[in-house]
């Protein structure tokens, strides 16, 4: 259990999916407080998770161990231009979430040598199964970096990266990641509802064997292209399902997919690191 004081600045998706993965591993709710200016939000924050949750962002620093950057990449800048003074003069680790933008560029706006990490969380998180990359710049101390890692292994899986330039890849395969498996999940079950079988016991049987799948690929000594073999039977069912998802062309459709979403990566912080 990990009981520094944490403030989330911005208080929506990925935010509340880390605060929910923190209270589920038994950080205490008084040690988290998040800034978010949309009322209703931080209405749905307090009732959801019973954590303190203020308009303004200074008050939800004051007095915070480590300040979580979850705003949109576009608003990184203005955030950690706000708070740097008061930042500084606490001595808080800042832990940025945001998708693209850079650790020299948060650092800059910090003011210059400041201790930053840079994560890359997903929405898993909420029910602690997240997978997290980590970067930090040369400011970190160790145990800067212990504390960052304690938090993020709280909500799942954590890598550190050695070069940061891999978290544009990081972000294309486990950031935005699940998003592509819902998209399968989503697919999958419109499939079996058009075979006939109801919404709910075609997304009942998607779900479950997405889950069984994920389990066993992890549990087990076999790579992923053996499993599948095991299940192909030569001219059997599954043969016929994954002839047309070949001919769908599907590791050329995830390969553009991924280096589409790392390109988008790439090109934020670019955009964002001339503000
Ligand atoms: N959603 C996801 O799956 C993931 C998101 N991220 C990163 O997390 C960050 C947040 O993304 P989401 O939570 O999806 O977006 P979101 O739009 O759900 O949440 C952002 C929140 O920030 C609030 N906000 C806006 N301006 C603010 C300000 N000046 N000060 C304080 N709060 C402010 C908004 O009202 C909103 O509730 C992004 O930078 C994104 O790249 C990273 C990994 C995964
Ligand atoms: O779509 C996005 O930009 C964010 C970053 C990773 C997941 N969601």
């Amino acid at each position: 259990m990990n009981e520094k004081t944490i403030a989330f600045i911005g208080g929506g998706n990925m935010a509340r999916s880390l605060i929910g993965g923190l209270i589920a591993d038994r950080h205490p709710a008084a040690g988290l407080r998040v800034a978010e200016p949309d009322a209703e939000r931080r209405e749905a924050l307090i009732a959801d998770f019973e954590v303190q949750a203020f308009q303004e962002n200074a008050t939800a620093v004051r007095g915070a161990d480590v300040v979580i950057l979850a705003v949109k990449p576009n608003r990184v800048a203005d955030v950690v231009r706000e708070l740097a003074p008061q930042i500084q003069a606490q001595g808080s680790l800042v832990i940025s979430v945001a998708a693209g933008v850079r650790c020299a560029d948060i650092d800059s706006w910090l003011g210059g040598d400041r201790p930053v990490v840079r994560a890359m969380p997903n929405t898993p998180a909420l029910v602690q199964t997240g997978a997290t990359a980590l970067f930090a710049n040369a400011a970190v101390s160790n145990e800067q970096r212990d504390l960052a890692e304690t938090i993020l292994r709280a909500v799942g899986l954590i890598v550190w990266l050695d070069d940061e330039r891999d978290m544009n890849a990081v972000t294309a395969i486990s950031g935005s990641g699940p998003a592509y498996f819902f998209a399968t999940m989503e697919a999958m079950q419109s499939a079996g509802e058009s075979l006939g079988l109801d919404a709910r016991t075609a997304h009942l049987l998607t779900l479950e064997t997405a889950l069984g799948a994920a389990r066993m690929a992890l549990e087990s000594a076999e790579d992923v292209d053996e499993l599948k073999r095991r299940v192909t039977s030569p001219g059997g069912t599954t043969a016929a399902a994954i002839d047309e998802l070949e001919a769908g062309d599907l590791a050329g459709a995830y390969h553009r997919a991924l280096h589409a979403a790392a390109r988008r990566a790439e090109e934020l912080g670019q955009e964002l690191g001339d503000q």
